[in-house]
């Protein structure tokens, strides 16, 4: 059976490496070449803290795809280059599984279109981690019982996006379940702004950032007398990998773009 051969965007990130430390154990997958800021023309192995990979570095996105064969780009960047590195990847035919996070509705909607008229498959997942995937699903279906709802996110403090894509998600999702509701008390005011963090549809979410997490979050419902807590961590980037192999192998038999991983589990 051939490998599934990847391009992996972000290749000296947190997440990046820790991708190509994934491929390089796999017996799937193959990392074809890898886009970076720095390092062109070197390979992976010749980049310190990187596995022993032999695959070379390219620093112009568009170059990498148009002379590498590749059938996956994985990204994991930063939101203004994950952006552009999917549309280019769709553009020359390379499947997009993509982990940046922080992607506005106005540019998932172009990605979703543009893969449409390619009719290329592409994943766009703000959490690979199949037990924040769980966490997602469970709070939406408690919003149905439970419309009363706030969301506590926390990250290391590098993080670009807040809130986080996972916490937007669960917004969404919570939004596309529950009946419109107003919570709260109809005249609270903020002393300090923004004491009661951001509003979606009505839902708080609060976005911690400090030294030591890495990706944690607490859905809690209120209801009369009691309250539910649904809380997912991460405590290593490790968590994240079996969701990002998942969906470049299934990324293969899609001719749509898919919005979370939960289009794809069981
Ligand atoms: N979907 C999921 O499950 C997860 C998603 N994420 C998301 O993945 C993204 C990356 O996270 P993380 O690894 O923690 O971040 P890091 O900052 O550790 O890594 C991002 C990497 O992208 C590099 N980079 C920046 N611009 C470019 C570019 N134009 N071309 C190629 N590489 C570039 C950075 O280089 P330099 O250091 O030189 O700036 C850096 O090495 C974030 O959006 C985060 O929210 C994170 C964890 C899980
Ligand atoms: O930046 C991170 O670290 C993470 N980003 C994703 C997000 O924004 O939800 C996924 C996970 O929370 C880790």
């Amino acid at each position: 059976m051939n490998k599934i051969s990847c391009i992996v965007a972000g290749p000296r990130g947190k997440m990046g490496s820790e991708a190509l430390r994934m491929i390089e154990k796999d017996d799937t997958l193959e990392l074809a070449a890898c886009i970076d800021r720095k390092h062109e023309g070197e390979r992976v192995q010749d980049i310190d803290g990187l596995p022993s990979m032999g695959a070379i570095i390219y620093t112009d996105a568009e170059i990498c795809m148009q002379e590498v064969e590749a059938d996956v780009l994985i990204d994991l960047t930063t939101p203004e280059y994950g952006y552009k590195h999917t549309k280019l990847a769709l553009e020359n035919g390379i499947r997009p599984v993509v982990g940046t996070t922080g992607f506005s509705d106005d540019q998932l909607s172009e990605l979703r279109q543009l893969a449409e008229t390619k009719q290329l498959g592409a994943v766009i997942a703000p959490n690979f981690a199949v037990g924040a995937v769980l966490m997602m699903q469970f709070s939406k279906w408690a919003s149905k019982h439970f419309p009363d709802v706030e969301i506590i996110e926390k990250h290391h403090d590098q993080k670009l996006d807040a809130p986080s894509g996972t916490a937007a998600k669960t917004a969404q999702l919570i939004q596309e379940e529950r009946e419109e509701h107003k919570q709260g008390h109809e005249n609270e005011k903020e002393t300090i702004e923004g004491a009661r963090g951001a509003n979606y549809d009505g839902m708080r979410i609060h976005s911690v950032r400090l030294p030591g997490l890495v990706a944690h979050q607490e859905v809690i419902f209120g209801g009369l007398g009691q309250t539910l807590t649904i809380k997912h961590d991460s405590y290593h980037r490790e968590s994240f990998m079996s969701g990002v192999k998942l969906a470049a192998t299934e990324v293969m038999n899609l001719d749509v773009l898919v919005y979370g991983l939960e289009h794809l589990l069981d």
